[in-house]
């Protein structure tokens, strides 16, 4: 199964959100990026709303039943009885439930499958039951695996955030592949599938794609649109001088 990449558009919306303005565009930015092969999208609207937007949903939803049908929309979330009830309008084909507070500035860690299974169960066959793929956010940890399967769950998403962290140390960052790679490993052994996300980068994406071949999804936001800000830099520059004719 090849690996599929989900652009996040969080960093985007939260550019957005600096002015009361349309741009940049979330759904444009969404739009270039499909168009250019992403397989599909992917927001964490948080309940403060400090960038993905309510409001956002919808108009993804439409981008991708009216022009890119072959893609798939990820909502990620605490699954909060207003979250379940925000999926559940805009059916994305898949959900990923991550256990953040609604405090945290950003995700940093998986589920406590042992000890939050059974309060899991229900929620993942609401999902599920509502024809959405679900997908838990895991910490690169082989014992919790047996745990995380027995939600129902139908893939777990790698926290990536500690491999990520490691760009500046080669021997941490080898030590965070490996049990990744060993999390991933006895995911599949015992049949959910795998993707991964968090501080992904053009740098480290390819040693976590060697290391589990199998991985199925991988989610990029905030490294993904570093580089489009440092790699669109001199094209726009030059836009703007070109505009006066400087
Ligand atoms: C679940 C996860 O890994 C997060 O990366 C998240 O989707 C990004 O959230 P923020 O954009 O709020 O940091
Ligand atoms: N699920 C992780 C994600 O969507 C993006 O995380 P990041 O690349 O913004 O760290």
């Amino acid at each position: 199964m090849p690996s599929k990449l989900s652009v996040n558009l969080n960093a985007i919306a939260m550019l957005r959100n600096r002015r009361d303005l349309p741009w940049p565009s979330v759904t444009g930015l969404g739009r270039i990026a499909l168009a250019a092969g992403a397989h599909g999208l992917t927001v964490h609207p948080r309940p403060d709303e400090r960038h993905i937007r309510f409001s956002d949903l919808a108009p993804i939803r439409a981008l991708i039943d009216d022009e890119f049908p072959q893609a798939e929309f990820n909502i990620e979330g605490y699954p909060s009885e207003d979250f379940l009830e925000l999926v559940e309008k805009h059916q994305p084909e898949q959900v990923t439930l991550v256990p953040d507070d609604p405090s945290q500035a950003t995700s940093d860690h998986g589920w406590d499958f042992v000890g939050k299974c059974e309060m899991l169960k229900p929620i993942v066959a609401r999902l599920k039951k509502g024809g959405m793929r679900v997908s838990l956010f895991a910490d690169a940890d082989p014992a919790q695996i047996a745990a995380a399967k027995a939600t129902g769950a139908d893939r777990i998403e790698l926290y990536t955030g500690p491999y990520g962290g490691s760009y500046d140390d080669p021997k941490k960052a080898g030590k965070c592949l490996e049990l990744l790679g060993k999390t991933a490993d006895a995911a599949l052994a015992a049949g959910l599938g795998v993707n991964g996300g968090h501080d992904l980068t053009v740098a480290n994406l390819p040693p976590l794609a060697k290391r589990i071949p199998k991985l199925a999804e991988v989610s990029i936001g905030h490294g993904l649109t570093a580089d489009a800000l440092e790699f669109g830099m001199e094209q726009t520059v030059k836009r703007f001088l070109a505009s006066c004719g400087w």
